[in-house]
Formats: structure tokens, C-alpha cells, sequence
């Protein structure tokens, strides 16, 4: 994945993510809900509002998130795969290790098609899981944030605010953010924030049944910022800073073009 020249090899040559453990989100959702806006939304902190539907990319950024350094890695997947691709949709789901599944509040087929990709999530993470010997208990106990995109759109909107709060605890969701990726950054940042979050409690615990109220039982993240689920008022926030207790220190890298195939 990484070549020599590649600017990831150079941040390890300086040491910056020398004995990092990458995290490895993956973006799913049917075509047209906003996978990639969300993604580079994310990282450079622009909204680009085309983006080729048919491309597979990996990217790599290097953030600073409640005081730590961390490495993600994002698969940003195409929405509609044809059939012969459905087997490189679960390989690349057993390469992730927490998921972002979103929808458009737009469009009501979307938001069902949240249950089939997570239904796909609970199957190939169970499979792997076992494979291992582990406990059934740690099967489904991977980190999803359900996210309903487009908020925007008002007058267009199909799925309230409601139905996206119950189906996230349905469907087993860690938690759910409504966000307008064209209006938010602070809403997009807010979304990667839980997800590192409930990764990082998986990953120091992957046998316990986590929820997001367990999470602030336990006073793992500050609990100023945290908000399980989203519904903050619409903020333009183009070009401006990340929100508070998080900063850039890297600039982005893009492995663009990369088929995720090759995981
Ligand atoms: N109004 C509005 N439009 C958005 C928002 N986010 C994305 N879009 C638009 O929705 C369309 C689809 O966005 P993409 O990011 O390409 O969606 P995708 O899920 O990656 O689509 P595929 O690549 O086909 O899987 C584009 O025209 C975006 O500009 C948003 O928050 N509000």
C-alpha cells in the first residue's frame, strides 16, 4: 500500500508514526449519501461537492484527538458495487476496525440500507472472531456509528430525527449523529471524535459489551465534547479551525486511486 516515496513512509522515517497502530475506519452506505464529502470534509476541511462514485480510496491523516496522536486510515467505499464486487465489500470489512454507516435523511432507502451493510458488519466481524476462539459475547462488539447525512436539506428530509435514534440502538449502533457534512465540520470531526473513542475503549477491552453510556460512566472521554447523538444546531464552518481539543499537525496524506481490493 505504501511506497517508498510515499509521504506516510516519510512520517515514519521522522518517527511520527513509528509504533502507531493505525486505526482503520471504513465508510459504508449506499450511493449519493455523502461518503466522501464526509471523508475529505474531514481531512482537508473542505467541502467538495463531486466526487468520481466509483472509486475505492484509502486515505491516511494524522491527527491530534483528545491529546493523542492518532493514526487513521479511511476506506472510503463506493455505494453501489456491483455484484461481482460484494466479496471485496466483506474482505474490506474484516480489514476495518470501526465503521461509520451512513444514510441520507434524504432518502429512506439509504437509511434501510444501513440494516443489509449492518447485518454484513455483524456477519464477517462474527465470523473472524470465532475463528479466533474467542467468546460469542465479543461477536458484535464492533465499533458502528450509525450517521444520518444531509440535514441541510429540510425540506427534502424522509428520516427523522427519531427513526435514526431507534434504529441505531435496533441495529446494535455505538451511537448515531445526524450532521450536514456541507454545513458542519465541527458535526463531521465530532463523528471521527466517537469513533476513535469507541475504538480505542474496544480496543483496550474487545470482550466487553460497550454502549455509549458505558462509556461515560467511566469517564474515558471528556465529557464536554461528547455527544452521542448529534442534532447541534447548522454552523458554517468553511475554512475555519477544528473544533476544540483537536488539531491538525500533519497535512493530510491521499492514497488516491488505490483499489481496496488489495487488503
Ligand atoms: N445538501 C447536501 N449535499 C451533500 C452533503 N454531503 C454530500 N452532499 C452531496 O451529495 C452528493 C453525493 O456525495 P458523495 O460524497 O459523492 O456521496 P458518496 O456516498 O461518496 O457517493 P458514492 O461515491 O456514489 O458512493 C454530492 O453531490 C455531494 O455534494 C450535505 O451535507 N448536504
Amino acid at each position: 500500500m505504501t511506497s517508498s516515496s510515499s509521504p506516510k513512509s516519510s512520517f515514519c522515517k521522522i518517527g511520527l508514526c513509528s509504533r502507531q497502530k493505525p486505526l482503520k475506519v471504513m465508510v459504508l452506505g449506499q450511493g449519493g449519501v455523502g461518503k466522501s464529502a464526509l471523508v475529505v470534509r474531514f481531512i482537508t476541511r473542505r467541502y467538495i461537492g463531486e466526487y468520481d462514485p466509483n472509486l475505492e480510496k484509502v486515505y491516511t491523516f494524522h491527527t491530534v484527538m483528545d491529546n493523542e496522536m492518532v493514526l487513521f486510515e479511511i476506506l472510503d467505499t463506493a455505494g453501489q458495487p456491483h455484484e461481482s464486487e460484494c466479496l471485496t465489500l466483506e474482505a474490506n470489512i474484516r480489514w476495518a476496525e470501526a465503521f461509520i454507516l451512513m444514510y441520507s435523511v434524504t432518502d429512506k432507502c439509504s437509511f434501510d440500507e444501513c440494516n443489509r451493510l449492518k447485518f454484513l458488519i455483524n456477519y464477517n466481524k462474527r465470523r473472524r472472531r470465532l475463528g479466533s476462539n474467542s467468546s460469542k459475547e465479543a461477536v458484535t462488539d464492533v465499533p458502528v456509528v450509525l450517521v444520518g447525512n444531509k440535514t441541510d436539506q429540510w425540506g427534502d428530509r424522509m428520516v427523522t430525527l427519531e427513526e435514526g435514534q431507534r434504529r441505531s440502538k435496533e441495529i446494535g449502533c455505538v451511537c448515531f449523529h445526524e450532521i450536514s457534512v456541507r454545513e458542519s465540520i465541527e458535526q463531521v470531526w465530532s463523528v471521527f471524535r466517537d469513533v476513535c473513542r469507541f475504538w480505542q475503549v474496544h480496543s483496550k477491552c474487545p470482550k466487553l459489551k460497550r454502549s455509549s453510556s458505558d462509556i461515560h460512566s467511566e469517564q474515558i472521554v471528556s465529557p464536554d465534547s461528547t455527544r452521542f447523538i448529534c442534532t447541534s444546531k447548522l454552523t458554517t464552518a468553511n475554512g475555519t479551525a477544528p473544533p476544540n481539543g483537536t488539531q491538525n499537525t500533519v497535512s493530510p496524506v491521499m492514497m488516491l486511486g488505490k483499489r481496496a481490493s488489495t487488503y
